[in-house]
């Protein structure tokens, strides 16, 4: 086959997918470490961009864990984290608003529009759309854990993100939320992501993570699966092959699935252009977890 007709192929493949997902909602949460590398951004970013020209109505929903803990180390504060929340007192939620909505959020949305996209931030700097309550720990004993000003999200701006999106703009939400008081709060950005998901019923929710999906052994690249369904998965965090951070991305697909989303994907962040494989071709490239084959 010459080089043009290849093209074509690619093109015309990703029609049928394209006409499957117009108009459809998809949650795409990005941190850890596919934030990490300026390049790998601008990348996913172009792909973001790609899907809201073709129809789809992507949304962001965004951590940045690592910065943070720079940023706390800068500040001559150790982080410290409870079953993987970082512990959050009143000088540190300021640090994580401004890593998060200020410097991430503002650069994601500056990097879109330097790419010709339409995006904006949707953070309590300018419209909040989480609303979120303390969230408290149980420890092994039973004791609850105070982790000071973090939180989980208790309801979302549904009507703020569906009108963002009908507009042509994409949303890109940091996983700050404001409880009643109007206090900010800081969220895990997997639930966060989750949440939205969930909140908002919609098609699919995409993971980018730093490994290429979840695998049977991390040391086999072999064990990669590329479709599991919600058993399967319990199974594998009963029995530790889904372990460390992997397991509350796990669980927040599992709750998102019991709500009503369509499909989860796990997916390696660092590929270049990871999302428009994964989502326009016939064979995609992440692990996929989808509802019990009975449900
Ligand atoms: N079965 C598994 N398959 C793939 N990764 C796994 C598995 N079990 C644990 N992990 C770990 O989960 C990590 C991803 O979680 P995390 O570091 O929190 O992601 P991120 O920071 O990208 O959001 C991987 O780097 C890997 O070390
Ligand atoms: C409560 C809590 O732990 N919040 C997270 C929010 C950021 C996050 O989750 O970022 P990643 O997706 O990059 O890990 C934190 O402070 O690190």
């Amino acid at each position: 086959m010459d080089d043009a007709t290849q093209k074509a192929g690619v093109l015309i493949e990703a029609l049928g997918w394209i006409r499957q997902f117009r108009d459809k909602h998809v949650v795409i949460k990005l941190g850890g470490s596919a934030l990490e590398n300026d390049e790998t951004v601008r990348n996913l970013l172009t792909d973001v961009i790609f899907m809201g020209a073709v129809g789809m109505r992507p949304i962001l929903v965004h951590g940045g864990g690592k910065a943070i803990s720079q940023a706390m180390q800068d500040a001559g504060i150790e982080p410290r984290f409870v079953q993987g929340r970082r512990y959050t007192d009143q000088k540190t939620i300021d640090l994580v608003s401004e890593v998060l909505a200020k410097e991430i959020c503002g650069s994601l949305v500056g990097e879109m529009r330097k790419q010709a996209g339409h995006a904006m931030g949707l953070s309590y700097l300018s419209q909040n759309c989480l609303v979120g309550e303390k969230l408290t720990l149980t420890g092994e004993k039973g004791d609850k854990i105070d982790l000071g000003r973090v939180g989980r999200i208790v309801d979302i701006d549904e009507d703020l993100i569906r009108r963002t999106c009908e507009a042509g703009i994409i949303p890109v939400i940091p996983s700050i939320a404001l409880d009643s008081a109007g206090e900010k709060l800081n969220v895990n950005a997997d639930t966060a992501a989750a949440a939205v998901a969930r909140l908002l019923n919609v098609e699919k929710l995409i993971f980018l993570s730093d490994v290429p999906g979840i695998f049977l052994d991390q040391h086999d690249p072999e064990t990669l699966q590329n479709h599991l369904d919600v058993n399967r998965c319990r199974q594998l965090i009963a029995d530790g092959t889904i372990a460390t951070g992997m397991v509350p991305k796990v669980d927040a697909a599992l709750e998102a699935i019991a709500a009503g989303v369509r499909k989860v994907h796990i997916v390696d962040g660092r590929k270049s252009h990871s999302l428009l494989l994964e989502i326009y071709s016939d064979h995609g490239i992440g692990t996929e977890i989808v509802p019990p084959a009975s449900a």
